[in-house]
């Protein structure tokens, strides 16, 4: 069995008939792979992830995630993909408050995800430079601190896909650089990324990142550094407003 840990195929989803969204995305994410998601604001960054992520529902084409298309799956299947599947790295760092910074990462199972051990759980803090918080509240700790707590929690449920929706967006440079380093770590593991980003810099640590202009994949580049990225937004922003068509 070797299947793409994501695949979307034709994707189109639109707030309402005739109104922005995105219009038959096709894009594919190999194992170990951390693809960026770029674009003049509005293009539909965000909307691809939820759509490819099955928090909006696809309304035409498909997503295969881990060989399961989740756009004909029922809520039920939905959720348990979800758990099993997929990781969320979001900027409001999705932690709850009530929990330790250790009760946070060991979250996933008690909605029945995978079995992981507080040794595990440890272990995966010191990874992300959180030795000496487990036993502290998200509300003692800085925003880059909160981001990697949620980023222990992606590593100790080991999902097929992460989605990261700008994981950086609040952070100061060090803090990025930190929670950066922590997404490397998950895809040196094998874990597969979709990041979306308004940053050159961040998108720059992806090895890939694709373009979207006014909801479709306008261009993907491999290995460009923060300022080719920087440039080529400009020129996708230029198209975005109409300039150069
Ligand atoms: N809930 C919604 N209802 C209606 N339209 C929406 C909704 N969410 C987004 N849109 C519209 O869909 C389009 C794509 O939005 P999306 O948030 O995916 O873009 P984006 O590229 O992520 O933008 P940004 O960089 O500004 O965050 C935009 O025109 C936006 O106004």
């Amino acid at each position: 069995m070797n299947e793409l840990p994501l695949k979307m195929e034709g994707v189109s989803f639109h707030y309402k008939a005739g109104e922005a969204g995105i219009d038959q995305v096709g894009l594919e994410c190999s194992t170990g792979s951390w693809t960026a998601v770029m674009g003049p604001s509005g293009a539909g960054k965000t909307t691809l992830l939820y759509c490819a992520s099955g928090l909006l529902p696809v309304q035409q084409g498909s997503v295969e995630i881990a060989g399961q298309n989740i756009a004909r799956m029922k809520e039920s299947a939905l959720t348990r993909m979800r758990r099993d599947h997929i990781g969320f790295v979001f900027q409001d760092y999705n932690l709850v408050e009530a929990f330790t910074c250790l009760q946070n990462v060991m979250l996933p199972q008690l909605f029945g995800g995978p079995k992981v051990g507080v040794a595990q759980s440890l272990q995966a803090l010191k990874i992300l430079g959180l030795d000496g918080y487990a036993q502290q509240y998200p509300s003692d700790i800085s925003g880059g601190q909160r981001q990697r707590v949620a980023i222990a929690r992606a590593l100790v449920a080991q999902p097929d896909m992460i989605f990261a929706d700008e994981p950086t967006g609040a952070l100061d440079t060090r803090s990025s650089e930190m929670v950066l380093d922590a997404l490397s770590t998950l895809v040196e593991s094998g874990r597969t990324v979709l990041m979306v980003t308004h940053d050159p810099n961040v998108a720059a640590w992806a090895q890939r990142t694709v373009f979207l202009v006014d909801g479709t994949v306008h261009s993907i580049c491999q290995g460009y550094t923060a300022e080719q990225l920087s440039t080529h937004l400009t020129s996708m922003t230029q198209v975005g407003q109409g300039v150069g068509r």
